[in-house]
């Protein structure tokens, strides 16, 4: 039987006037990898902060690994990455991760550690460096890294490739697809390229006008919309009105 770590129903949320998201249903399996998809100001950095109780929402209901997504304990199974990574500029990358392994109750480990800074192409000696040395994409690592050594069961990740550089993104995905068929996390993330999508995910969702237009693996959509180009069928979704 497909267990449900997160479930969505009819959820709305608006911005002054603005529907963001209208009635929003859907849930996703333990283990499963879930893609969400959609123009800039879709609404996807809003569904994820829905879920994750960082704004009110209007109606419906969220559950995560069946708790109300208000109760304090429901994000005790969750890592996330946010959309901007903003860190303590001063710590190092090092004590910025013993105090997440420390929030979490988790023991630090620097071999985990290490393992982590290869498998996302993060070079060593700048854990001893303060944060405020990093490039954008060190410090998108060093937050995907704080996400991997919680050893949460649901990974939400808005963005995971952004800023990173086309070695680091095959890495990751390379990375996300071993966990993936150890069978270690669920992943539920927000993506702008469609061929991160179509590798990574089991199924892929395509937020559109506060609705989700489509629910389903990359192979249904291109199906559903008689074409075998995920791009193709993506453009054929959401212009479907115009
Ligand atoms: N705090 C806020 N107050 C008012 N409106 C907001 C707020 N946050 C987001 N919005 C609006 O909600 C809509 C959805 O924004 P959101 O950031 O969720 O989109 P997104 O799909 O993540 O976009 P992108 O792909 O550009 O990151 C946009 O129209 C945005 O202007």
């Amino acid at each position: 039987m497909m267990m449900s770590i997160l479930q969505v129903e009819k959820l709305c949320k608006t911005y002054q006037k603005q529907t963001v998201l209208n009635q929003i249903s859907f849930s996703l399996n333990s283990g499963e990898y879930f893609g969400l998809i959609g123009v800039n100001g879709a609404g996807k950095t809003t569904l994820l902060k829905s879920i994750l109780d960082f704004c009110h929402i209007d109606a419906g209901y969220i559950a995560i690994n069946h708790q109300t997504h208000t109760h304090p304990t429901a994000r005790q199974s969750v890592a996330f990455l946010p959309e901007q990574f903003m860190p303590p500029w001063f710590l190092t990358g090092q004590s910025f991760l013993q105090h997440i392994s420390q929030l979490r109750d988790t023991l630090y480990q620097k071999d985990h550690i290490s393992t982590l800074c290869q498998y996302l192409d993060f070079p060593d000696e700048f854990l001893t460096k303060p944060i405020r040395h990093y490039s954008k994409g060190m410090a998108q690592k060093l937050a995907l890294m704080s996400c991997f050594l919680q050893n949460c069961q649901l990974l939400i990740l808005d963005e995971p490739m952004s800023g990173l550089d086309p070695k680091a993104r095959a890495y990751l995905k390379r990375f996300l697809l071993k966990q993936k068929a150890e069978k270690k996390t669920t992943l539920f993330f927000s993506a702008h390229l469609l061929a991160d999508v179509e590798i990574l995910c089991d199924r892929m969702g395509i937020l559109h006008q506060g609705e989700l237009r489509f629910i389903g693996t990359p192979a249904e959509c291109c199906q559903q919309f008689a074409t075998n180009n995920l791009e193709q069928a993506y453009l054929r979704c959401i212009e479907a009105d115009i």
